[in-house]
This record gives structure tokens, C-alpha cells and sequence, in this order.
């Protein structure tokens, strides 16, 4: 490799990387989601197709192809509005946003009563379904149920989901540090879930996850599991512990290492507070 080569050749070679990661983050953007399993099928078919009419040279169906590929560019924003909305969320919430855009004491608070609220449903065993909007905004959820705009507290939560509630059902969202709306339907998880028995409280949370940048909180009615989604994932079983640490790593990630430490704090000493009466069990 002499000189004038890279000289040559170094734009080219920018560029290529600037693709790559280009079209690995799209990939990446999109892979959680439904519209993936789409868009590959859509790449397969327009590569195969084109592989034959190159082979064959139909000027008919290649002018139709052409056409149709046209239309299909315009189509494409409406198809994948919902990958899109996701897609550029995930930017906006990127760590470096975030830190600019840092978090009050006021989050942490919410934080605090959440977990609260959680480990006592957990104990109770009492089914829970909590989402908390972020960046893409949740009313069309919120339309589904009934209209709350109440500060939250464990208290009201245990009263909503209080089995015979009349809003036990459906999930709570969550919203600028206020309870928005409760018994709202979410969109449940199409995905073919590896374990059968997931039930439709847990399919709800990944359903939105999938669709939304929101993050859900589910406990379990039948064995007071405490669950958290985000991205579509689910992750199962978090022992009181586990969900406060990973609760703060999702929500106060952009904080100050000391603001974290009073949340940390207030924590423990709520958990010592703790007014539950058993142990956690695992699913
Ligand atoms: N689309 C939905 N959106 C919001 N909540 C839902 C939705 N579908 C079901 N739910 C809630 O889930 C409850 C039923 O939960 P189901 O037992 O099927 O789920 P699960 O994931 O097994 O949870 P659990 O471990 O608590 O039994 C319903 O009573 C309702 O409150």
C-alpha cells in the first residue's frame, strides 16, 4: 500500500465505514421490532427480483418493477411509522441527550414511591401493570382507559390495582411524574414467545416495549414476580434488590453519582420501612 494509494483512496474508505455503521445502526434500531421480519422479506424479494429480471431482461416487468420500487420508497415512512417513531426516540434518549437534559429530585422521588408501591404489590401478591412514558408519547394508551392526572403514590396504587377495583384491570401510565390514566389496554406481544405460559399481563408490557420507547413494570398475580420491559425484552424475576437497582439504572442513569447515592439511600431506608409480609417468589 504506497501513498498516492491512500491518498487516493481514503474518502472511499471513510465513506464505507460511515455505511456500515450507518446501516448496522438502522439494523439494529430495528431488530427488536415487528417491522423487521418485514423488511427483510421486502429486501429478499427486491433483490431476488431484480437478480432475475437482470438475468432475463423483461423490459416489461422490469418498467413495472421500476415503478412499483417508487411507489414503495413513498410507502415505506407509513409502514414503518411506528420502527421510525422508535428508531429516532432511541437517538433522542441516547445517554449523551440525556445527560444534557439531566433529571430533578422530583424523578427520584417518583422513583422512590414506585418502588415502594412495586415490592408491596409484589408481597400482596396483587397483579400490577405499570408504563412509563418517555419519549414517544402514550395517548393513544391512555385514551383506552380512564383519565386519572394524579400524583402518584404506593397507596393509590395499591387501591387501583386492588383486585374488584374497577381499574384493577388493564395497566397504569405513567407520565411526567404524575399518573396520567389507569386501566388502559396496551398493545399485547405478537412475538412467539419461547415460554407458552407468558401470560397477557407480561405480553401487554413487551407489546408496548416493542412498539413505544416506554418502559413497563409488571408484578405477577399469581406468584408476585416483579418484571421489567424495555425494548420489547422482558426481564423476569428481579429480586427487590435487583428491580431497585436496575429501576435506577434505566430512569437515573444521566444523574450525579451523588444524586444517585440519596436515591440509593432513600431506598434502603424504605425498604427497611417496608410494610410487605412475604418473601418474593420466582415464576
Ligand atoms: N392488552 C392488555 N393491556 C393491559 N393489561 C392487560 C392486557 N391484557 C391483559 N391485561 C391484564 O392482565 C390480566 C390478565 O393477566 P394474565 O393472568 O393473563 O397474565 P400473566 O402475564 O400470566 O400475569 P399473572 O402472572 O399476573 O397471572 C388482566 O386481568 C388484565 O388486567
Amino acid at each position: 500500500m504506497d501513498w498516492e494509494f491512500i491518498q487516493k483512496n481514503w474518502r472511499n474508505a471513510i465513506e464505507i465505514l460511515i455505511l456500515t455503521i450507518g446501516i448496522y445502526q438502522i439494523y439494529r434500531a430495528f431488530k427488536a421490532t415487528r417491522g423487521a421480519r418485514i423488511l427483510v422479506g421486502l429486501v429478499v424479494i427486491l433483490v431476488g427480483l431484480t437478480g432475475l429480471l437482470q438475468l432475463f431482461k423483461f423490459q416489461v416487468i422490469t418498467w413495472i418493477v421500476t415503478r412499483a420500487m417508487l411507489v414503495l420508497l413513498v410507502m415505506l415512512p407509513v409502514i414503518f411509522q411506528p420502527e421510525i417513531r422508535m428508531a429516532l426516540a432511541r437517538v433522542g434518549s441516547s445517554r449523551w441527550l440525556d445527560w444534557l437534559l439531566r433529571n430533578d429530585s422530583r424523578q427520584i422521588d417518583l422513583l422512590e414511591s414506585v418502588n415502594e408501591a412495586v415490592v408491596m404489590l409484589s408481597k400482596k401478591r396483587i397483579g400490577a401493570l405499570f408504563a412509563f412514558e418517555r419519549n414517544i408519547s402514550l395517548k393513544p394508551q391512555q385514551e383506552t382507559g380512564v383519565t386519572l392526572n394524579a400524583v402518584f403514590s404506593p397507596e393509590l396504587a395499591m387501591s387501583v390495582f386492588f383486585p374488584k377495583s374497577p381499574l384493577h384491570d388493564g395497566g397504569m401510565i405513567l407520565a411526567d411524574e404524575r399518573v396520567t390514566a389507569a386501566a388502559c389496554v396496551f398493545p399485547v406481544s405478537q412475538r412467539e414467545l419461547a415460554d407458552r405460559s407468558t401470560g397477557l399481563r407480561h405480553r401487554a408490557a413487551m407489546g408496548l416495549t416493542e412498539e413505544t420507547d416506554a418502559v413497563c413494570v409488571v408484578v405477577s398475580e399469581e406468584t408476585g414476580a416483579i418484571s421489567i420491559s424495555k425494548d420489547g425484552l422482558m426481564e423476569r424475576n428481579l429480586g427487590e434488590d435487583a428491580f431497585r437497582e436496575r429501576m435506577a439504572e434505566i430512569f437515573l442513569s444521566n444523574m450525579d453519582i451523588d444524586e444517585k447515592s440519596v436515591s440509593e439511600k432513600l431506598g434502603t431506608e424504605s425498604r427497611r420501612a417496608g410494610t410487605g409480609d412475604g418473601d418474593l417468589d420466582a415464576d
